[in-house]
């Protein structure tokens, strides 16, 4: 049984659709990147599932133990977001907030897996810092802590790697790797390196004027995949 199930899938806002015809399933351990052009539709896609927004048309269902409120979270980050005036801890903290409930405080278990996911993320010696004086990657190991801290099964990502240098950005694919392998959480990544989802991801995505899912090899077929492949090869003339 699938994790997640997204339904002849209608997207978009004010009931103007910016996706349709979207039909896909995520199975527990897949690894997903959804790639595509800017403005293609992928973040609102991706907030649709989270539900934070309805969907025009079409279903999403969650199975396979998955409660939709058991999903974690890395938003796009934004200028905003970066300046954000509060400390690691609160921000990790801040991702039990869906376990909580109507209680307005946080109790020993979810502090306690917010200091979890910190040692995890390693940034036990960051916890005390303000998140706006960090760097950009010490901002997205905290990000990906306070997503931690709502899921142990599926990870949502939208663009993860963002604004990093390239030693960091290997970093926090091999983070990822590392949740995805070791902790057997599903990941679904929205990415412009297509180069990286078709090294780590096992299912692709593909959103643009045509729509392509399937795996990897699948992926590496088909038109869209080839096109990738013959101007990758392109790059390394
Ligand atoms: N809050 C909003 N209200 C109305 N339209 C929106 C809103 N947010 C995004 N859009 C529009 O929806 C379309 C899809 O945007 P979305 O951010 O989902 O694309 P994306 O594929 O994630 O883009 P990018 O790769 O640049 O992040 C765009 O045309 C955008 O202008």
């Amino acid at each position: 049984m699938a994790q997640l199930t997204c339904q002849n899938l209608r997207v978009g806002y004010d009931g103007k659709s910016v996706l349709q015809d979207l039909s896909f399933e995520v199975f527990a351990g897949d690894y997903l990147c959804i790639v595509g052009e800017n403005g293609s539709g992928k973040s609102t896609l991706m907030k649709t599932i989270l539900g934070l927004q309805p969907p025009i048309s079409g279903r999403i269902l969650t199975g396979d133990g998955l409660r939709k409120n058991g999903i974690g979270y890395l938003p796009q980050q934004t200028v905003v977001q970066k300046d954000f005036p509060a400390s690691v801890r609160e921000i990790v903290l801040s991702g039990c907030q869906g376990r909580c409930g109507s209680r307005p405080f946080y109790n020993k278990e979810e502090k306690q897996l917010a200091e979890e996911n910190i040692r995890k993320m390693q940034i036990d010696k960051l916890s005390k810092r303000c998140y706006r004086e960090l760097s950009g990657g010490q901002q997205q190991r905290v990000l990906l802590a306070r997503a931690l801290c709502a899921t142990q099964k599926m990870l949502l990502l939208d663009e993860p790697v963002s604004g990093l240098d390239p030693k960091v950005t290997a970093e926090m694919y091999r983070l990822i790797d590392e949740l995805h392998h070791r902790d057997g959480i599903t990941i679904i990544m929205i990415s412009h390196d297509i180069a990286a989802a078709v090294k780590y991801a096992s299912h692709i995505l593909h959103i643009g004027n045509t729509v392509f899912f399937g795996t990897k090899a699948e992926y590496l077929q088909s038109p869209q995949g080839r096109l990738f492949a013959a101007e990758k090869g392109g790059d390394e003339q």
